[in-house]
């Protein structure tokens, strides 16, 4: 039966999610194709602001991987934004071009920073807080500037201020009205959260409305409506956000605030949906993501035609993400006539807690330096729980179920607000064997969004499992697939004999039987060194490496032949330029590593550049050795001791195409001056008088790091040698996506070195490396004589693949 089209705009956290749980339900209803106007795969939002805190990375936030579109067939567009819809047509174009049909079609666009309309607004240096790049502006300027002005004291303005705390930046945050925070606490929590964040190091600036940005093309102020001023040369714009709707309206869905949408999530277009920030329904646009995760449930639902309810609206809680405040809002901030609160503040320890009730059900919830009640509270409003009996101060006083109590708690209490899960449901995965907080994330989806409640998984975990939780707890497993870490698969492949991915899976009792994409390359790769003789999977592999070529985020792919050592000939350069001009290549540049790549190549033309081309695949996508920059060297250089480009050359050919836990690159300099800045590589080697230095675990790229000298050698065998050594016990002994800088500083460099100084071991290292060198064989050559396996791959409608790798 021909797959339904699905199409949806935008690749944000309530989408993707609708997708994640379409997935899950009816794996093979649809053909879907995401467009995702960021270059980038599903990452956590959220966590934004834990990246300007300092506490994490980019790769930290990736939700879900270039894989796991391709190995759920999902066509993702990245770094491409709808700009059209025809819904008579049932068609929606692309900026570049694209033209895509479809049978149903989702709009999960989110929401845009709301950037107060005052002038200077667009100068340089004022931005919003949304995305990675505003993330990265922001640390950006943090080093070159010092005044920071955020505006606006809600919860993105204080998490922003405190990035930039962090940072090192003087900050300012400007707040409209009389105290901070105003829609989630009231003026007793919110003096208490000041007082702190001003220990911290923010400077408030209250009442004050911001009516001009002061500077020539960069700012240098804020002038304000009482006409006094500030210096700032770095704004964050905090006021608030607006749901992006402009493509909506254009394409003629019914738009008020958010796109409308019923209590199925359609719109008034028929075939036509909205979900997440975009949405409004029932007057009531959300912006957090509990009640956009709630909403994706049965939007998927409803796409597979399996709803029974609908959507009816989300009571909401926030906390906020600043290491070091405590805090929880919900409903209700204000005392009203007809409400009674309940409030206890304890001003020795700063901690305040509030409940609003209303005909015997709670309505409002602040708490200020003890949230321990939250959950229950919470659950008790959310449930509209008749709490008449309970109105007495004891009920907010210590004593109370406390979150850290577990065993106390009952099934039906909520954990994860983000993602609706209860202790109930957690207790089921552990007892279905999930066994890590990651584990639990991966049945539950507990844990995924702002990460609060993971200290609390941990502790149902350690409850529920015993003694055996504090061994698992040490223990960084494969993936989620399994409880075994790197050395526990190793050692039973070798044990059990296991020869395949499937088997090592179906033997080791894998929780997933098809595994993901973080197991199923490590296994294959693990196979791979254990037995050279080993037949690659190469479904398995990670897309750039199946496809033997990087993807780029248009969705095309770039060639870069081999160019041993850098250097080329008239001949090679008149071929790449031919088969430039007669593919349209639209753009040929030089490369890091001294070669010429072609970018813009379509996968159905891949096989014929490569039989034009007549080189041999430079391997710029795979887990192997890379390149190996060289200097000119001794034959033209006048410092030049030695001959870098022939020793570069031979080692190229040498190591090329062999499988490494991760990309290797090597350099090779004629002399100290390094012009092939050989010590920022995995393997550097340094012309010196009367021999060779050879430099290991340097890295040039995201983890800086200058190479160590491993040891120092009179001739080129040698160090063909050495690092013929060096590498296989990389191999044998790196996780699978290890560098060898972090590898080397997880073994230490002095028990390397003395595993390469040991003639026996060197020699044995060698033999091994050896037998799995001469099995390789050129992948372009391999495709363009198996006309099956060109089909399978490199046609029009061959596995879709949508991603890019590092
Ligand atoms: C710094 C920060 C911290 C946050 N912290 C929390 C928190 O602690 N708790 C919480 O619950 N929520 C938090 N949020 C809010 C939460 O991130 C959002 O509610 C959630 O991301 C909304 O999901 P969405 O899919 O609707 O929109 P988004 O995640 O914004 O995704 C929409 C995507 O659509 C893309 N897009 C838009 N137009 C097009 C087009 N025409 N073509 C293609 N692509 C398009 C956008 O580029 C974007 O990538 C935070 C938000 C930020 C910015
Ligand atoms: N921890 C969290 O849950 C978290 C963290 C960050 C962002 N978010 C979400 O992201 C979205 C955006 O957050 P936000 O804090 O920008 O939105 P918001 O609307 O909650 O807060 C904006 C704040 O800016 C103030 N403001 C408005 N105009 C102003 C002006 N001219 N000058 C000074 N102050 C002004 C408002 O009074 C308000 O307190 C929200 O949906 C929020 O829920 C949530
Ligand atoms: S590294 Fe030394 S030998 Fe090589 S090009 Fe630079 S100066 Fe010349
Ligand atoms: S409470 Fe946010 S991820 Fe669980």
């Amino acid at each position: 039966m021909q797959k339904r089209k699905l199409v949806m705009i935008g690749n944000g956290m309530a989408g993707v999610r609708t997708i994640e749980e379409l997935v899950k339900i009816a794996p093979d209803a649809f053909d879907i194709t995401i467009f995702g106007k960021e270059p980038y795969p599903n990452y956590n939002r959220i966590q934004l602001s834990t990246i300007l805190q300092g506490e994490m990375s980019f790769s930290d936030i990736i939700m879900n991987d270039w894989d796991w579109y391709e190995s759920n067939h999902i066509q993702l567009y990245a770094g491409d934004q709808v700009v059209r819809v025809d819904t008579k047509e049932k068609i929606v174009y692309s900026e570049s071009g694209r033209a895509v049909p479809y049978d149903e079609l989702i709009f999960a666009t989110g929401s845009l920073p709301l950037m107060l309309p005052i002038p200077g607004i667009n100068k340089q240096g004022v931005i919003g807080f949304r995305d990675i790049h505003d993330c990265e502006m922001m640390m950006q300027a943090a080093k070159q500037y010092k005044k920071a002005a955020v505006i606006g004291a809600g919860l993105l303005g204080l998490e922003a201020a405190s990035g930039l705390v962090h940072l090192g930046m003087d900050v300012h945050v400007v707040h409209l009205f009389g105290h901070i925070m105003e829609k989630q606490l009231d003026e007793t929590a919110a003096r208490l959260l000041q007082r702190e964040l001003e220990a911290q190091g923010m400077n408030f600036l209250l009442e004050k409305e911001t009516v001009e940005i002061l500077g020539d093309d960069r700012v240098t102020g804020l002038r304000f409506k009482d006409g006094s001023e500030i210096a700032a040369d770095f704004v964050v714009m905090a006021a608030g956000i607006v749901p992006n709707v402009k493509l909506a309206k254009e394409s003629g869905l019914f738009v008020n605030r958010g796109i409308v949408v019923n209590d199925y999530l359609e719109t008034s277009v028929p075939n036509v949906y909205a979900v997440g920030e975009c949405a409004e329904h029932r007057e009531i646009v959300y912006g957090l993501v509990a009640p956009l995760y709630e909403q994706a449930q049965v939007l998927a639902k409803r796409l597979v035609g399996m709803v029974e309810k609908g959507y009816e609206g989300s009571i909401v809680g926030t906390q906020l993400k600043v290491s070091g405040i405590d805090l929880f809002s919900a409903g209700e901030i204000y005392e009203a006539y007809e409400t009674k609160a309940i409030k206890v503040h304890n001003e020795l320890d700063g901690v305040y807690k509030k409940v609003l009730i209303r005909d015997g059900r709670i309505v409002g919830i602040v708490l200020y330096g003890d949230t321990s009640d939250s959950t229950r509270l919470f659950r008790m409003m959310q449930q509209k729980q008749d709490v008449s009996s309970l109105t007495d101060i004891a009920f907010l006083k210590e004593g109370g179920a406390k979150e850290e109590d577990v065993a106390m708690m009952a099934d039906e209490e909520l954990v994860c607000g983000c993602n609706g899960v209860t202790k109930g449901t957690i207790v089921q995965a552990i007892q279905q064997g999930a066994s890590t907080v990651e584990q639990v994330g991966g049945c539950t989806n507990a844990g995924r969004s702002c990460g609060r409640c993971k200290p609390l998984i941990a502790k149902i975990l350690e409850h529920t499992l015993g003694d055996a939780f504090a061994g698992q707890a040490q223990k960084e497993t494969l993936c989620s697939c399994t409880d075994l870490n790197r050395d526990e698969v190793v050692a039973e492949i070798q044990a059990k004999g296991l020869t395949t991915v499937k088997e090592v899976m179906h033997v080791l009792g894998w929780k997933n039987e098809e595994g993901c994409s973080k197991c199923r390359p490590a296994l294959n790769y693990y196979l791979g060194v254990i037995y050279p003789e080993y037949r690659d999977d190469r479904d398995s592999r990670l897309v750039n490496e199946k496809m033997h070529a990087n993807i780029q985020k248009d969705g095309t792919y770039s060639v870069v032949p081999r160019m041993y050592g850098g250097v080329t000939t008239p001949e090679d350069l008149r071929r790449i330029a031919d088969v430039a001009e007669k593919y349209r290549v639209p753009l040929v540049k030089l490369t890091g590593g001294q070669r010429i790549a072609l970018f813009g190549i379509k996968k159905e033309d891949l096989p014929n550049v490569w039989a034009d081309l007549g080189m041999l695949s430079g391997y710029a996508y795979g887990k192997t050795l890379r390149t190996v920059k060289t200097c000119v060297g001794a034959t033209f250089c006048r410092y030049g001791t030695q001959d870098s480009m022939q020793l570069g050359i031979e080692l190229e050919k040498r190591f090329e195409r062999l499988d490494t836990p991760h990309k290797v690159k090597m350099g090779v300099s004629a002399c100290p001056r390094n012009c092939a800045e050989a010590g920022v590589k995995d393997v550097g080697i340094v012309g010196v008088d009367g021999g060779w230095e050879i430099y290991v675990g340097g890295n040039g790229g995201t983890d800086l790091r200058a190479a160590d000298l491993l040891c120092t050698v009179k001739t080129a065998e040698e160090v063909f040698e050495i690092v013929g050594a060096y590498l296989q016990y990389y191999r044998e002994t790196a996780k699978y996506l290890e560098r060898t800088s972090k590898w080397l500083e997880r073994v230490g460099l002095s028990h390397v070195k003395e595993v390469v100084a040991d003639e026996e071991k060197r020699t044995a290292l060698n033999e091994r490396l050896q037998r799995t060198l001469v099995r390789y064989e050129d992948p372009w050559r391999k495709v363009l004589e198996d006309e099956p396996l060109r089909q399978h791959y490199y046609t029009k409608r061959s596995i879709p693949v949508s991603v890019k790798e590092d």
